[in-house]
């Protein structure tokens, strides 16, 4: 049997798949090297032509987003033979999505429907690439995405149900998941979508049984009161909640937000007095940074807060803030030192608010809003809000020192996009769950919608890109427990699995023929919910530069 054979034994997958992986490490090494040529003045990456070729920086940005999804790939593989737990399922969705991913690396990454990320435009035109299509990439090519492991993956989904492999995660990580599926089973997924429909708040008692579960202290150490669980737990639960309604898997973002600024910024009064008590859920906080001009330039952001006495007093006007009424903390960030105009003249703000209800959202002096309305992500909504003098004790500047609050927020990047890594995972295996069931049940030409290749095609890539979404999250969150760096991981994380499950979630409706346009089926949610992933928490566009600035910078 030759090593290119798709019933090749393990360890004949696992060789091809890391040599695989090291040539399309290589390509991206030398795509960046060309890239980097062209962006070079006196020695250093120019800001200005960084931005000016975006076709080509971004194009760099997912090649290298690719090679890593592939790596991760190759070690999933690697690590489940190790231990004799790579079945067929599991070798199915790593030879397709090797196959796959390669051949787009190759030949082009849809960055958006519309734009592709070619080698052409890495000054890499087909000829010199050639030599990085190596055997094993050649032979993954050939024997991955192929119609015979398609109709075969399809077949075991149908014989399974829409999760039959191996997540590669231990036993305790199983454990967590298997206890956060049966809560959402039974608390959240039955009601979701009539929650969404009538534009509902989450109940107050699902928020509870989840403080109650822990989900709101999981990664917070256990001295201030939380479980002290990994990033990679996060993202199981994170996912597992996600599936079930995104509205309930966002709940937990907001603390994993704001306990990681208070963990890493905040005074030991500060770590005190908040962090017991966003882990057992009394204090549900929200995010503040957002203004009507300032999105993605959050470093020009305008609203200020003046020192008068021992109090702050905020001015000014905040946007797109998720669920502010009932939260009884907000970080702030807001302008202290008006003369710096950037970045610098930021600092983060706790301010503490009572909660309020849709009757009376903001039943506090200096703070109203109105509410966004919004096509999903609901059961948290969406409020515009303005400061007039909205008073914050003078004790709750983060850190107790002026001037750090971008910086403050940006060390809790790493982690936001991680767990929105995974909210997206678990957005795109909801969207292959309802797609399975649908093709399974729904019957033209006299059979199930399943028995038809482009059908089963679609729920076969869908199962594989799952898979290579979740793999590239727990890599992510892996690297944040172990501590290192890993902002470009987990940018190139969430990313990916923002597009993959806009795609998945596109292709169940698809599959629902004219059903999927009707707002009674849950897939229409699950469109309308996935298609946020890719614009917050750092739009692609903005993820891609900053990948890219990171992988060209740090050459
Ligand atoms: C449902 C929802 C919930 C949200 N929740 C919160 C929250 O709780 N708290 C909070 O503070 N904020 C929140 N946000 C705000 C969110 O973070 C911003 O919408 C996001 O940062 C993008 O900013 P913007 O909307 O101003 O878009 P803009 O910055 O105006 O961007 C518009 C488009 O231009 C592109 N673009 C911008 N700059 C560049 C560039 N340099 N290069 C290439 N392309 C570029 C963007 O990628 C995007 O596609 C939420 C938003 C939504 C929609």
């Amino acid at each position: 049997m030759s090593a290119s054979s798709p019933s090749a034994p393990a360890a004949d997958l696992v060789t091809l798949a890391r040599e695989g992986a090291a040539s399309a490490a290589d390509l991206v090494a030398e795509a960046s090297r060309r890239v980097r040529t062209r962006l070079v003045e006196d020695g250093r990456v120019s800001g200005q032509k960084l931005e000016a070729e975006q076709h080509a920086t971004h194009a760099l940005a997912w090649a290298a987003t690719y090679a890593i999804a592939l790596r991760e790939l190759a070690a999933y593989a690697e690590r489940l033979a190790a231990e004799g737990r790579l079945g067929e399922a599991e070798t199915l969705l790593v030879r397709i999505g090797m196959g796959e991913y390669l051949e787009q690396l190759f030949s082009g990454i849809p960055m958006s429907q519309l734009e592709t990320a070619r080698l052409a435009d890495l000054g890499l035109p087909a000829r010199e690439a050639a030599r990085f299509r190596t055997d094993a990439v050649e032979s993954l090519i050939e024997t991955g995405n192929t119609t015979g492991n398609r109709a075969r993956l399809v077949a075991i989904l149908r014989e399974k149900g829409p999760s039959p492999a191996d997540t590669g995660l231990d036993e305790t990580l199983e454990a967590i998941r298997g206890e956060m599926r049966r809560f959402a089973e039974r608390e959240v997924e039955p009601h979701a979508h009539g929650w969404h429909m009538r534009n509902e708040y989450i109940p107050m008692p699902v928020v509870e049984q989840m403080a109650e579960l822990g989900v709101f202290g999981l990664t917070i150490p256990e001295e201030f009161g939380g479980m002290g669980l990994s990033k990679v737990s996060m993202c199981v639960v994170s996912e597992e909640l996600s599936r079930a309604y995104i509205g309930v898997g966002s709940l937990g973002t907001r603390s994993e937000i704001a306990a990681e600024l208070i963990l890493g910024g905040g005074t030991d009064e500060q770590k005190a007095r908040f962090l017991p008590k966003i882990a057992s859920g009394e204090l549900l906080p929200t995010a503040v940074f957002t203004e009507p001009n300032t999105g993605s330039d959050l470093a020009s952001l305008r609203t200020r807060a003046v020192k008068e006495g021992e109090t702050w007093k905020v001015h000014g006007n905040k946007t797109w803030i998720t669920h502010p009424v009932r939260a009884d903390i907000m970080t702030i960030l807001v302008r202290t030192i008006p003369e710096e105009k950037g970045y610098k003249g930021l600092s983060m703000l706790i301010g503490e608010k009572p909660r309020g209800t849709d009757a009376d959202p903001f039943p506090v002096e200096g703070l109203t809003g109105g509410e966004i309305e919004v096509l999903g992500y609901r059961g948290m909504k969406e409020y515009e809000l303005s400061f007039d003098g909205f008073a914050v004790r003078g004790d709750n500047l983060l850190g107790g020192v002026e001037g750090r609050g971008f910086t403050q927020l940006m060390q809790t990047f790493e982690s936001a996009r991680i767990q929105t890594a995974a909210r997206a995972t678990g957005v795109a295996q909801s969207a292959l769950d309802v797609a399975l069931r649908y093709a399974e049940e729904r019957q033209q030409f006299g059979k199930p919608l399943t028995q038809f290749p482009r059908v089963a095609d679609k729920i076969a890539m869908m199962a594989v890109e799952v898979a290579i979404a979740r793999q590239i999250t727990y890599f992510a969150g892996r690297a944040k427990d172990e501590g290192t760096r890993c902002d470009l991981e987990a940018g190139m994380a969430k990313l990916l699995a923002a597009r993959i499950a806009w795609s998945a979630a596109d292709n169940a409706v698809q599959i629902h023929g004219g059903n999927g346009f009707a707002l009674e089926y849950p897939v229409s949610r699950l469109l309308c919910d996935a298609r946020i992933l890719s614009i917050f928490e750092g739009a692609a566009e903005i993820q891609a530069q900053v990948i890219a600035r990171r992988l060209l910078e740090s050459q």
